[in-house]
């Protein structure tokens, strides 16, 4: 298993791992002990800022880029992650959770390499090596929210398609093989021959859809898995039967998973190994989800009996 470790998010950061860790990071300290031996991705002290160009009152008229919009007015700048410290190791599932505009999908967005118009510092290791967008392509895989699928491809279409991009030097045998193996591990075999479908021609459902996009991600065999809320619009059960599936996943193939979800079931949480919640693009907790509930205790919030203690800590951040 190939590893990776810190990588800086700024293409020229201004300030080293070991600045970190005297700067009193824990994450920073421990990562530069570890000497990135362990297959790990870290994120370190990483921050979002987006600079908001005021629109002027002649924007909405005449579409100018934003950069033009200003018309002398200054523009601000918002911090929309803070300092958020956080790892997760191969055979691991690590949450991240928070209210609506926690910062979730921005955290996501800055560990998948993609800051947009805002400016991400920080760093982001691949066992011990700076994640660059060179090695986040070799190793990494993203799922998005939508599932991105062809409607008259079949499952077992969608993987050979997949195989044939990731891994073109497999003979036409091998890649038989190694699809058989993708739809056996996903539990999709049983519809191989299924098209996708859409919302006119019925396919797949949602479920098998989820599990689809996960088997193309797994066919590029990465070390690192991010999705992108991979439960949304399906229903408790289908929910709860795909995070078991992704945590059976995570310790079969030795990868580690980040997600992000909103507000899991008692039955999805358990699936998690960790959980990083966010409050306003700040850590309200990081640490092992089963030990959420003792942390809350220690805060003074004791989960009450047969609460969820997702939905309870999510309520604390937000009150
Ligand atoms: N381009 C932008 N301009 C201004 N504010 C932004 C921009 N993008 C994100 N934000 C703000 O950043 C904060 C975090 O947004 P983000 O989408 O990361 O939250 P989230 O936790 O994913 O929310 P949700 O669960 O509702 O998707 C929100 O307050 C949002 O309004």
């Amino acid at each position: 298993m190939t590893s990776v470790a810190a990588v800086p998010l700024q293409s020229q950061p201004t300030v080293s791992l070991q600045d970190f860790a005297n700067r009193g990071s824990r994450e920073a300290a421990r990562k530069l002990r570890s000497g990135g031996e362990q297959t790990e991705l870290a994120f370190i002290e990483c921050s979002y800022t987006l600079t908001i160009a005021p629109k002027s009152r002649w924007a909405k008229f005449v579409p100018l880029p934003a950069a033009e919009r200003c018309c002398g007015a200054k523009a601000t700048e918002k911090r929309l992650v803070s300092n958020v410290s956080a790892s997760v190791s191969a055979g691991h599932v690590l949450a991240v959770m928070g209210p609506s505009g926690a910062g979730k999908t921005t955290m996501l967005n800055m560990l998948t390499l993609d800051p947009g118009s805002g400016n991400a510092t920080g760093f982001l290791t691949l066992n011990g090596h700076p994640l660059t967008p060179a090695l986040y392509a070799q190793h990494c895989a993203y799922v998005t929210q939508q599932d991105l699928l062809w409607t008259f491809l079949t499952c077992r279409e969608h993987l050979r398609m997949a195989l044939d991009l990731y891994r073109p030097s497999l003979s036409a045998k091998e890649r038989e093989t190694a699809i058989d193996d993708l739809l056996d591990s996903t539990g999709l075999m049983s519809c191989q021959h299924t098209k996708a479908g859409n919302m006119f021609f019925r396919g797949l459902s949602g479920g098998q859809k989820r599990r689809l996009s996960l088997a193309i991600a797994l066919a590029k065999r990465p070390s690192v898995i991010f999705l992108d809320e991979p439960t949304s619009g399906l229903d408790s059960a289908a929910s709860a039967k795909i995070m078991k599936f992704m945590k059976e996943i995570a310790m079969q193939a030795n990868i580690a998973i980040v997600c992000t979800i909103h507000q899991p079931s008692a039955s999805v949480f358990e699936g998690f190994d960790d959980t990083l919640i966010l409050s306003s693009g700040r850590i309200a907790y990081f640490g092992p989800a089963a030990q959420l509930a003792q942390h809350l205790k220690g805060v003074g919030r004791e989960l009450p009996a047969n609460a969820n203690p997702a939905e309870y800590a999510l309520d604390v951040v937000n009150a």
